[in-house]
């Protein structure tokens, strides 16, 4: 008997694709503008898994033409200092975007400190506005993560209208986002967390199933609908037995192949969507100041 296989949802050929649109984009605004955009990053302390995004995003900004005032900071630096950063960067003509890399230490409030980001300068999508127009179903920056789940999605022309979406994982960085945008979708939406009884029958009831919670193996196939549409979102640094470390996500993706009919791979799913996503969101301000 042959063993049927998921289709590979390709996030890191779509970002390529992106990036080629979004530089053509760059090119004609520039001559209007008469600058390029620009995007600041700032990351507090020393998270190696943080660090690796953040060379990532820099690379992409280079590679399009985007410039990158990206700030590293001390893990000891004051709030004040911080908000100050971000209040010049949002007097700053140059820059169209900020993007404050989370988690941040524990003695720094990161809700305060999203705040204090200008609305329209927000490339996360992390606002309080920014979610709000969200809710609403206006359009404006939208949070990177989902918002790249939803382009990949579309890309392979994945039927949303009247299905049974099922997210896993509430933080208002992917799931609370994530669960509004697949609404806005048609789709039925359920949201569960670890406090969710019988996690494995809500799963099985999915015909989109989206894990974005930070455990290895989290998604077994046991769990996962035949035929459902898979989508991983977590990003996990794992060490093998011999020593080696890589990147896994919440699916145990060999199992959950052979259930699904698609499914994104970690890496190379939905992380390059995400870089995708700020530089657009990015590019989205830098068109408005035509
Ligand atoms: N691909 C990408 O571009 C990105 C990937 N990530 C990755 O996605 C993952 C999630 O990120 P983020 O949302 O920021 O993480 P958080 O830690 O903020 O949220 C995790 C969520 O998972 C829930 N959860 C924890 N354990 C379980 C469980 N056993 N069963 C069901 N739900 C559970 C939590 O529930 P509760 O609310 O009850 O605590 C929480 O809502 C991480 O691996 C992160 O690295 C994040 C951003 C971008
Ligand atoms: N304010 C904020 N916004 C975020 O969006 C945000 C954040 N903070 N903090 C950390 C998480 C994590 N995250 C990733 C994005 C892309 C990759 C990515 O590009 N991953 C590649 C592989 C990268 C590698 O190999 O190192 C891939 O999956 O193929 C990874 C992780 C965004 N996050």
């Amino acid at each position: 008997m042959d063993t049927k296989v998921a289709q590979i949802l390709d996030g890191k050929a779509l970002a390529q694709k992106i990036y080629a649109e979004l530089a053509d984009q760059i090119q004609s605004l520039q001559a209007e503008i008469g600058r390029p955009p620009g995007l600041a990053v700032l990351m507090v302390g020393d998270n190696p898994a943080s660090a690796a995004y953040v060379r990532n995003k820099e690379r992409a900004c280079q590679k399009i033409g985007i410039a990158s005032f990206g700030k590293h900071f001390p893990a000891e630096t004051a709030f004040g200092e911080l908000e100050q950063v971000i209040q010049s960067l949002n007097q700053d003509e140059r820059v169209d975007g900020i993007l404050v890399q989370l988690p941040l230490p524990p003695h720094l409030d990161s809700v305060a400190l999203l705040h204090a980001i200008a609305p329209d300068k927000d490339a996360d999508g992390l606002h309080p506005v920014n979610l709000g127009r969200l809710v609403r179903g206006e359009s404006g920056l939208r949070s990177c993560t989902p918002a790249g789940v939803m382009r990949l999605l579309q890309e392979y022309e994945i039927e949303l209208k009247g299905k049974q979406a099922v997210i896993l994982g509430r933080s208002i960085l992917v799931g609370k986002p994530m669960a509004l945008m697949l609404l806005e979708a048609d789709a039925t939406v359920t949201i569960a967390h670890s406090r969710s009884q019988n996690l494995p029958d809500i799963t099985r009831s999915a015909d989109i199933l989206i894990a974005a919670v930070g455990r290895p193996n989290l998604v077994t196939p046991e769990m996962v609908k035949p035929n459902a549409v898979v989508v991983d979102v977590g990003i996990n640094r794992v060490t093998d037995d011999a020593g080696n470390s890589r990147l896994v996500g919440d699916v145990q993706f060999e199992g959950v192949l052979c259930v699904a009919s698609s499914i994104t791979p970690v890496p190379g799913g939905i992380g390059p969507m995400t870089v995708a996503m700020l530089l657009q969101n990015t590019v989205w301000s830098y068109s408005q100041k035509r």
